[in-house]
């Protein structure tokens, strides 16, 4: 029998990061399990804390005495095995605190606050009483007011008061109520000859009753009030009397209540590419085997019936399958695809759904309820057991890299989790990424190809309109002649487009013409962002919000102005320019809200505009059969960042685009506007050839010595104190390159691109690497000695192969 757990506590430093050793008190033998969160004490105070099962001990591993468990959270365990070795490998492998990985695995609802609250102490005196004021108990709440706050802490010092501890899971289970009859059918027969025969709705509930226990039903409170007619409060009445009783029920939150769980859909009969592709990725899931596969399929080349076939496999093995798509994409049309096929086999996950529905749709995975799971980045952990095929759709996507602790990119989580389960990958891109598409080259992955679309439509014809010259021929604000006659044309035969408004590396910002000056957030070394909707700037990084200036407030000119295209100045040019037009607009300000997504796609697929124009979020997976034009109206504004993936997420960005037209029958057309219209990514995106971007950028990498050739890590140290920031980061640097061989490059230090965030100073360097054997133990080495810092004010970022280089 153990009599030992090892606990991971939630308390995330470099100190506390290994599991504890707590004894099991003889009335929890033989109930704790791994993977159960419990209630312990830690440290030498009386603090109390929850933590993570991860093992069992026969004996204490030191023979110091043991503090015992003071309860358990669960009465499963909330992880298996599998998931949590896999915390265990995500700490290890991303440099993260493993109970920061435990708890990015579960879902938000299975976190413990810890509640702190004080009563009258040992020593309770007149100021006890006054603070308490004929309470029991007083909550410490990050609100209580400084001087409130240092009165409790004297009377805590002198036993006026004590502390105590408690859990407060926010883990809640949605229950219904439904009517459970008690009496037999003669029985109620016999009351309603005792009720005043004028008590119509005594009669009814009776009447009903009876029936109910004749047909041995069970109905809701809620199925009651809308069909019988009776109200909660008759119903609770009646239990009242003992005719009956209510039960609550367990209910799962049901995020698409729009979908039966019938199955639409059947499986297409596929093209000879895609049977091809089909049976290659069914071979390996047939044999069990942990092959990754590299699926290059252009834009409408029927990626999606290839995975839908795929999982069908794994399921008629009984196995499971874990699909991955980029949070914008999970549109309801993708949604849509996988319930259609696989009906109430499917769970979905995203961070659309509130924190109830994440919940309910985990429990299903895990109480092996749902066999298909399709969710973004923070899927990859779902609960699934006996899985047969993942599968990350859009692969080259930048989302899936996780940007805070745990820094983890979701390609590596999966392949690390098939090799487990003996199952294969498959990435699906029409763009990949050149880490990938160089994996596949050296053999590493398997490449399969979609070179066609489907029915051999063609892809669309892109023409490149040079931005320098368009204002001599016509242009009017952001639009060329050519882009408008065409976008005309299309309102003509009552077809759609789609309006690109390159936003990355771009904002709206607010400049004085007098003296440049430039509104800057106070808090962080990054200039505001304009919002027309609610007209005020804000700070994107700390949410630092401000009026908009009528004068500048550096040199008090009035001619102060807004600077940069947004979505809004586009759409009421296109009013004034189309009036005929019905435009959806489609940003970060229309999406906000809960289901603002689904709402603007549903409107566009059922026609209720001409024009869908948006940001990036439009550029991917949208399937609309009468999309024949899609323009882009700057397609240059992300060539300009200081990121040597700029023109690979550009030429992305324009091909996927490109893709959104004449998917159907009829033709597309592209019209891109670029002010730099012969640079290679805008060349290759206008011939929609990947192969030959990937060649091309590819020595451009070689040369340059970045990835696929080189691995990179980012260190960031930072600090409140500029010097003390500065000064780390130069003795960090020279410890690394003192450690490192040769042929490491060290980058930096210099400030991170915005040098200072929420009152922070940030410093990075920036290491290149091909094969270095000692930064990993460095870098781990680093990290524990500035952790023990911390106290100091230092904070530290490992961010192995990042997204954001600067
Ligand atoms: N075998 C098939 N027979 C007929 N139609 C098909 C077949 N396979 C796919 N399609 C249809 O072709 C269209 C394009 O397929 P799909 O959306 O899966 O392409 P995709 O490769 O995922 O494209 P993208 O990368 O642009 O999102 C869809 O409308 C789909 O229903
Ligand atoms: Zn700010
Ligand atoms: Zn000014």
């Amino acid at each position: 029998m153990s009599t030992v757990a090892k606990v991971i506590v939630d308390v995330p430093t470099m100190q506390t990061d290994r599991p504890f050793d707590y004894l099991i008190p003889s009335v929890l033998a033989g109930e704790i399990r791994p993977g159960m969160r419990v209630w312990v004490q830690f440290g030498s105070g009386k603090r109390q804390v929850s933590g993570m099962v991860v093992g069992l001990a026969e004996a204490p591993a030191f023979d110091g005495e043991l503090k015992p468990i003071l309860a358990v959270l669960d009465p499963e365990p909330v992880m298996d095995q599998e998931r949590l070795d896999l915390a265990h490998w995500l700490a290890q492998t991303t440099y993260a605190f493993w109970i920061t990985c435990i708890q990015t695995m579960l879902p938000t609802m299975l976190k413990v606050d810890t509640v702190r609250y004080v009563t009258a102490g040992p020593a309770a005196s007149d100021a006890t009483a006054a603070l308490l004021a004929g309470r029991d108990q007083l909550e410490l709440t990050p609100d209580l007011d400084p001087a409130t706050m240092a009165q409790i802490l004297t009377l805590l010092a002198h036993e006026g008061l004590t502390l105590h501890y408690q859990s407060k899971d926010r883990a809640k289970v949605k229950t219904v109520d439904h009517v459970v009859p008690l009496l037999t059918p003669e029985a109620y027969a016999e009351l309603q000859t005792t009720v005043r025969a004028n008590a119509a709705k005594q009669q009814l509930l009776l009447t009903s009753l009876a029936n109910w226990a004749t047909t041995k039903q069970t109905p809701s409170v809620k199925t009651i009030e809308t069909t019988v007619g009776l109200t909660r409060s008759q119903l609770t009445a009646a239990a009242g009397k003992g005719w009956l009783r209510l039960e609550p029920r367990e209910v799962y939150r049901n995020p698409y209540p729009q979908y039966t769980g019938e199955k639409l859909t059947t499986p297409l009969p596929l093209t000879t590419d895609q049977q091809a592709v089909v049976s290659q990725i069914n071979d390996a899931t047939g044999a069990k085997r942990a092959e990754t596969f590299l699926l290059e399929g252009v834009t409408g080349s029927g990626k999606t019936e290839v995975y839908l076939q795929a999982i069908a496999k794994a399921l008629a093995m009984g196995r499971t399958a874990l699909m991955l798509v980029p949070e914008i994409a999970l549109t309801p049309q993708m949604v849509q695809r996988v319930k259609g096929r696989f009906g109430n086999a499917v769970a979905v996950l995203h961070s659309g759904l509130s924190d109830g529905e994440k919940f309910d749709e985990w429990r299903r995975i895990a109480r092996g309820e749902a066999a298909v799971v399709v969710g973004a980045r923070s899927a990859a952990f779902a609960p699934l057991t006996n899985i047969g095929l993942f599968i990350i759709d859009e692969e080259h996507e930048s989302s899936y890299k996780q940007d805070d602790a745990p820094r983890y990119h979701t390609r590596d989580v999966i392949r690390h989790r098939a090799a487990l389960h003996h199952a294969p990958v498959v990435l699906g891109s029409a763009t990949p990424s050149l880490e990938s598409r160089a994996r596949a080259e050296k053999g590493v992955y398997t490449l399969l190809r979609l070179p066609n679309r489907i029915n051999h439509q063609a892809l669309p014809t892109v023409s490149l309109i040079d931005m320098r010259e368009a204002y001599q021929n016509g242009a009017q604000g952001d639009f060329s002649k050519e882009l408008l006659t065409a976008l005309q044309l299309r309102l003509d035969r009552h077809e759609q487009s789609v309006l690109l408004l390159n936003r990355r590396g771009y904002s709206s910002f607010v400049m004085c013409r007098e003296c440049g000056y430039v509104v800057q957030c106070p808090n962080c070394d990054i200039s505001l962002t304009l919002h027309m909707d609610t007209h005020t700037l804000k700070c994107h990084y700390c949410g630092h919000e401000e009026a908009i200036p009528h004068v500048c407030p550096n040199c008090g000119s009035n001619k102060i102005r807004y600077y940069g295209t947004g979505t809004q100045k586009v759409e009421s040019a296109l009013h004034e320019l189309l009036p005929a037009a019905r435009v959806l607009r489609m940003d970060v300000d229309t999406t906000r809200k809960k289901g603002g997504h689904e709402k603007i796609l549903r409107a566009f697929g059922n026609h209720e505009a001409d024009i869908l124009l948006g940001t990036q979020m439009i550029a991917k997976g949208l399937d609309y059969p009468d999309v024949t034009l899609v323009g882009v109206i700057n397609a240059d504004t992300s060539l300009g960042l200081p990121d040597f993936r700029a023109s690979e997420r550009t030429f992305q960005l324009l091909t996927q685009v490109s893709g959104r037209a004449g998917r159907a029958d009829k033709p597309g057309e592209v019209i891109v506007q670029s002010f730099n219209p012969d640079h290679y990514a805008i060349r290759y995106a206008q011939k929609q050839d990947y192969e030959g971007f990937f060649r091309q950028e590819m020595a451009i990498r070689h040369r340059g010595d970045y990835p696929p050739y080189f691995f990179t890590v980012k260190v960031t140290v930072s600090h409140q104190d500029e010097q003390q920031a500065a000064k780390a980061i130069y003795s960090l640097a020279n410890e690394l390159k003192q450690a490192l061989s040769d042929q490491a490059l060290v980058l930096g230090p210099t400030p991170g691109a915005i040098a200072r965030l929420k009152n922070r100073y940030y410093y990075q360097i920036v290491i290149k690497y091909k094969n270095e054997p000692q930064l990993g133990p460095t870098l781990a080495r680093i990290l524990d000695e500035t952790q023990q810092s911390t106290r100091r004010g230092f904070q530290i970022g490992i961010d192995r192969e990042p997204v954001n280089f600067i």
